[in-house]
């Protein structure tokens, strides 16, 4: 095993004390020093904000994005290179408020990428404004009025969108949270986890005393299983109606932990690899694109060998 040291860097971590940020980093160290995925084998994109920071304070390549872009960025990275871990770090702004098409995509698409969300209901660098996962009739202390919009739920959004890992966790458990990370990278798929996290210079309502009393683990429920056991229609609807229905659960008792998983649902990967059998083998991060010289190779012919059947086929199919 990794060490977790070394995915450290000797950046100073300039988050405000007791920021839930914290718990995050440390619980993202510690899944990949336990899952021994070198650091120079993850990429992590992070956009703006507090947590966009990210990407400074975990050894590994990093990424600091613009506001919103995180996930084409990654997409990018991951498409050139399908063998690197790609993480996704950024706020609940970045992610569901400018970036949110972005977000929904990727669910889609089921590209092999693990989105974090650190979810503190507020835009924390730009001083406390209301995030897209406050809610309406909530006020939080830098706001002069209760905020007149209602939340996105990160959850119900992701299912919908076909995210086939889909979590919550909450930022100060950080041993929860390193276990539904190693379960996330070890996903075949897009997966999301959102995770609740303390804000205490600018978030005076989701105060880590609220998350105490309100938190309860889905593993403590009788009989949850989140994980699709196999390609049966019947059984997928079953699992996402009752992830669903949890999502829903915001109030006394708020869930933590994973609400779907589904393994059977063909990654982008896999299917960019249906379309072009060479792609794992000649993705285009192996491809050399340069002669010594520096004059660009355009290797037509090859190309053409590759897309050739495919192309044929798919003419057949549609004439
Ligand atoms: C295109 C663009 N629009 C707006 C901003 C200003 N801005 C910087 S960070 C931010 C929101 C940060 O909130 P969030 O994504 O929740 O991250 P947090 O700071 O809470 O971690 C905004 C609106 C920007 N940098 N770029
Ligand atoms: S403003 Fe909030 S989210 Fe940003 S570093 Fe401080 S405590 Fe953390
Ligand atoms: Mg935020």
């Amino acid at each position: 095993m990794a060490s977790e040291a070394a995915y450290r860097t000797n950046v100073w971590v300039d988050w405000c004390p007791a920021c839930g940020n914290f718990g995050i980093l440390t619980a993202m160290q510690r899944a990949l020093a336990e899952l021994n995925i070198p650091p120079d084998k993850v990429v992590d994109v992070s956009g703006i904000g507090c947590s966009g920071k990210t990407s400074h304070f975990l050894n590994v390549n990093g990424v600091h994005n613009l506001h919103g872009r995180s996930i084409p960025y990654a997409e990018g990275i991951k498409l050139a290179n399908p063998e690197l871990t790609v993480l996704v770090n950024g706020g609940d702004g970045d992610l569901l408020g400018i970036g949110m098409a972005h977000f929904v995509a990727l669910g889609r698409r089921n590209l092999d990428i693990k989105v974090i969300i650190h979810d503190n209901q507020v835009y924390g660098l730009t001083k406390g404004q209301a995030s897209p996962t406050l809610r309406a009739g909530q006020r939080v202390k830098s706001m002069p009025l209760p905020n007149m919009q209602d939340w996105v739920n990160p959850i119900s959004v992701a299912l919908a969108s076909g995210y086939t890992f889909v979590a919550r966790a909450y930022a100060l458990w950080i041993d929860d949270l390193k276990e539904i990370l190693k379960a996330a990278i070890k996903h075949r798929g897009a997966a999301v986890i959102d995770v609740l996290q303390p804000c205490p210079t600018w978030n005076n309502i989701y105060t880590p005393d609220f998350y105490k009393q309100r938190l309860y683990k889905l593993d403590s429920e009788k009989d949850w299983d989140p994980y699709v056991k196999g390609p049966d229609p019947k059984e997928v609807a079953e699992k996402l109606s009752r992830a669903f229905a949890k999502a829903q659960e915001w109030g006394d008792r708020i869930p933590v932990g994973i609400f779907y998983a589904n393994p059977y649902v063909e990654s982008f990967v896999d299917n960019v690899s249906k379309v072009n059998p060479m792609y794992m083998q000649m993705s285009p991060a192996k491809n050399v694109i340069a002669k010594d010289d520096g004059t660009p190779i355009v290797d037509v012919p090859t190309m053409r060998a590759i897309f050739k059947d495919y192309i044929i086929n798919v003419r057949k199919k549609h004439n």
